[in-house]
């Protein structure tokens, strides 16, 4: 069939440009070919697409070619469509790389397509690897389904599914450089195929299934023997039309050659004689490879709708018997009735291959997974727009001080261990809480000590407010007076970044239980005295002056007795002593004289008399 080609983007380019090669090769020349593309790079490294099939927009900003709708003007595509050779086309085939930008502009290219041709307009459609990441694969199931609304068939190709491939037939072929992985280019510095190259080979697998597809009921005048079952354009385009998706079988033997298959044809002419049993093996053995390995995306059988069958090589190798069990075996196969087949006999070639289109696939299992990557990288993408949003109330909300660990100024912390003293309340186990930062369960902070409210104080008595938190109320260090464990102790409290916390093991929490108690250093106070579990030190006890006048005690003996004459006889005498003498001066001999009167010799001489009062002088 005659088709017009339209690549877009890097991947659809190369790809047109394969196809392109392809015709131009066979010598059919079945195929009008452009490509469109914002990178210059690009359009340049395409090798058979003449210039004038290039069509290159220049992107206005570099950096951000989002908006490939604003940069690649439809008028102008459609003006240089219009001027190529398509007045006998058959069908248009959009080609395309799944997950990139420039596919953005394949809604309105087929919408301004439609207005101008009536042929139905196909997508041939790239799946991305997995390891270009959620983000292709989830676009890519986007643009699956937009480009199975607008066109009338896509036909898939795996990438991932051929990329494995190429890599196990480079791993199995090792160093050796032979068949197909003559073609295999390795990368100097990796050891891996570059991306060019790797590329390139998917393209000529492409190029292959579909070209040959296309070419099917397109002769030219030197190549092409009689067909046994002609297969026209018409009937390739009844399979695709209407039928969404659409997998492409391929598979071609090499035919021996040379002197050594001089000799096996000899022997083998025999075989041809008695029967055409190898040919029709070799028929139905290339079906079911094209069909389970060669297939270009991995789908269900049972789940297509239309089957085309199309056998080509040299028309003595096309074994009508292997055809008609290739035809049954699909008939049966498929879920649909509908099953065309022919031959496309060719001379001067060395190959037999054998196509095989299944259309209306509702089973692709690459396709449900794109599906799925696009589901996982939604929710993905709201998960982290939730936590972003989360973080950015939070950040909002939360003062910046909140991360920082709190320390309590030594000058703080003796304020608040002297407002514990003054206030000392029951010597419970209490927990101190700091509420707004548990915010709800208890269970989750067994190990943080609870603060009791305080009552409220209508004046600022130079409490120290720790900002609000987030639900929370405001914490009032100084409140900590108040804490029912008798001391608070926040220097030696272990602060979270999160929250504060005070462990019960630490130090200071011991510290408080017993500093209760009255050391002998300490200075006593008054209240001290009285409480009943304190008891003075026997060692450090002080007479007072009232103990004197208790009755229970006594002078020592051995303090010298007072004189009976001493003035102040309030003191009690011990009841042994002798109570002093009266002095009657009228009965006694002596005389009381002035001593001032008297003169010297007189004094002299009773100063030698012995006095029989026992001495005693009375001296006014
Ligand atoms: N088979 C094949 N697939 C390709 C090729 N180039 C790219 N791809 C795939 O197609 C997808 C889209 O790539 P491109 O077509 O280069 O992207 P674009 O639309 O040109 O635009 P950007 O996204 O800007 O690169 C990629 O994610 C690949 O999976 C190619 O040459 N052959």
């Amino acid at each position: 069939m005659r088709v017009l080609a339209i690549g877009l983007g890097g991947a659809g380019s190369r790809i047109v440009d394969n196809l392109y090669d392809h015709d131009r090769r066979s010598k059919v020349c079945c195929m009008s070919a452009v490509a469109i593309d914002i990178d210059p790079n690009s359009l340049v490294q395409l090798r058979h697409l003449p210039e004038s099939a290039r069509i290159f927009f220049p992107p206005i900003d570099a950096l951000n070619p989002d908006d490939i709708t604003s940069i690649i003007d439809i008028e102008e595509v459609m003006t240089r469509i219009q001027g190529m050779d398509t007045m006998e086309i058959d069908a248009i085939l959009l080609c395309c790389g799944l997950g990139g930008s420039i596919i953005d502009i394949a809604p309105p290219v087929i919408e301004e397509l439609r207005k101008s041709y009536l042929e139905p307009i196909f997508a041939l459609a790239v799946l991305p690897c997995l390891d270009e990441g959620k983000r292709v694969s989830a676009k890519a199931a986007d643009d699956l389904e937009l480009l199975r609304e607008i066109t009338d068939a896509v036909i898939l190709f795996d990438n991932e599914t051929w990329s494995q491939k190429i890599r196990a037939a480079a791993a199995a072929a090792g160093k050796e450089e032979i068949g197909l992985m003559g073609q295999i280019r390795r990368n100097p510095l990796s050891g891996a195929l570059n991306p060019r190259d790797h590329y390139d080979m998917l393209n000529e697998r492409i190029a292959r299934q579909i070209g040959l597809l296309l070419r099917a009921g397109e002769f030219n005048e030197f190549g092409i023997e009689v067909a046994e079952v002609v297969l026209d354009a018409g009937e390739v385009l009844n399979t695709l039309k209407g039928m969404g998706f659409v997998a492409v079988g391929y598979a071609a033997e090499r035919l021996p050659t040379g002197w050594l298959d001089f000799f096996y044809r000899r022997r083998s002419l025999k075989y041809f004689i008695e029967g055409s049993h190898e040919k029709a093996a070799r028929i139905v053995s290339l079906a079911k490879k094209a069909v389970y390995e060669e297939v270009s995306v991995p789908c269900d059988l049972t789940s297509a709708d239309k089957a085309l069958v199309l056998i080509a090589g040299p028309s003595a190798e096309l074994s009508m018997k292997g055809f008609q069990t290739v035809r049954k075996w699909i008939d049966r196969s498929i879920a649909g009735l509908e099953m065309r087949s022919g031959d496309y006999p060719v001379k001067n070639t060395s190959f037999v291959g054998i196509i095989i289109v299944l259309s209306g696939l509702s089973n692709v299992p690459r396709v449900e997974e794109l599906r799925e990557i696009r589901t996982e990288y939604r929710l993905e993408r709201e998960e982290e727009r939730l936590r972003a949003e989360e973080e950015a109330t939070k950040a909002s909300s939360e003062p910046e001080e909140e991360d920082i660990p709190y320390f309590a100024s030594p000058l703080e912390t003796a304020f608040l261990e002297e407002s514990d003293m003054a206030e000392p309340t029951e010597g419970k186990d209490e927990m101190i809480e700091l509420a707004g930062i548990g915010r709800g369960n208890r269970k989750d902070r067994d190990e943080t000590i609870d603060m009791l409210p305080r009552p409220e104080k209508k004046e600022d008595d130079g409490a120290i407010i720790l900002p609000p938190k987030q639900g929370g109320r405001e914490v009032d260090l100084a409140g900590s007076a108040s804490v029912t464990s008798s001391m608070p102790a926040p220097k030696n409290s272990v602060f979270s970044p999160k929250g504060i916390s005070i462990e019960k093991t630490a130090p200071k929490d011991d510290a408080i239980v017993y500093s209760a108690s009255v050391q002998p250093v300490q200075r006593p106070k008054d209240g001290v005295l009285a409480g009943d579990k304190v008891s003075l030190d026997p060692g450090m006890q002080r007479p007072i002056d009232s103990v004197l006048d208790e009755p229970g005690i006594r002078m020592r003996e051995v303090l010298p007795e007072p004189k009976d004459n001493l003035p102040g006889g309030g003191r009690r005498f011990d009841r042994g002593s002798p109570r002093p003498k009266e002095v009657d001066p009228s009965r006694g001999k002596l005389r009381v004289i002035d001593a001032a009167e008297k003169p010297p010799e007189e004094k002299k001489e009773r100063g030698g008399d012995d006095p029989g009062d026992g001495g005693i002088t009375w001296i006014l």
